[in-house]
């Protein structure tokens, strides 16, 4: 089994944060390793957040890599934006576009890392060939949309055939899965493989959500057993 490059990589949603107060739920996990970001333009999915200008602002105020995951459509006019502006992982559907290697590129070539995200239903074996042009692989554990939602066990048997593909070297991405991630459901998704973790309302429904942090991180750890002794 391939060496794990890090430690399990916790990404609190701003999606559950207080919108009228970002800045300040940004601040209060800087013990987090990134900040995941769900831009959501109420036409991919039947929701609405917000876009480039209020990540752009947050920016300013947070000094954690940003992962901004885009449920969009026309991700090859609108997620290059994101990489200009300085985002760590920008991360959109393979639902949303016929030509994701293009837009992969682009992102690589703007500046950031690529992310392709499958939603439950979405099958993995299509996009294998071509994953090697991305950096990161999102499983969605619930349908995308809205968080609070619980998790989707099922999808665990994707992230163990990537796993395999990464411990087998014929990728080297990071693996990372979004909804219904809590402390009752990371210890599955840890021993299936995941290396990057999103959590929203286990973290922003906490009452202190830095420790929430912690408390994922070391459950994730304890559950994956790359990190045995
Ligand atoms: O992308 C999404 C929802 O579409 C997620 O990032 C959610 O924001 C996760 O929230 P929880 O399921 O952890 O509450």
């Amino acid at each position: 089994m391939a060496a794990h490059p890090t430690a399990p990589i916790i990404a609190p949603s701003i999606l559950s944060a207080d919108f009228a107060h970002l800045a300040d739920d940004a601040r209060a996990v800087d013990n987090a390793d990134w900040l995941h970001i769900d831009v959501m333009d109420a036409h991919f999915v039947p929701n609405l957040t917000f876009g480039l200008p209020v990540v752009k602002s947050l920016m300013k105020a947070s000094s954690k890599p940003f992962d901004c995951h885009l449920m969009i459509e026309d991700p090859e006019r609108w997620a290059p934006p994101y990489a200009e502006a300085g985002a760590y992982n920008v991360t959109f559907h393979a639902e949303s576009t016929n030509d994701p290697v293009s837009v992969a590129r682009a992102l690589r070539a703007a500046g950031s890392n690529a992310g392709l995200s499958i939603k439950p239903g979405t099958p993995l074996e299509p996009y294998i060939d071509i994953l090697k042009e991305f950096d990161v692989l999102l499983v969605m554990s619930v349908e995308p949309g809205f968080g609070g939602q619980s998790f989707m066990p099922e999808v665990l048997d994707k992230v163990r055939a990537a796993r395999r593909l990464v411990d087998s070297g014929e990728l080297d991405l990071m693996i990372e899965i979004d909804g219904g991630i809590a402390l009752d459901t990371i210890d599955e998704a840890a021993a299936a493989g995941v290396d990057c973790y999103v959590a929203g309302s286990a973290v922003y429904g906490s009452a202190d959500p830095a420790a929430a942090v912690d408390q994922l991180r070391e459950r994730a750890r304890a559950a994956d057993p790359r990190y045995a002794s």
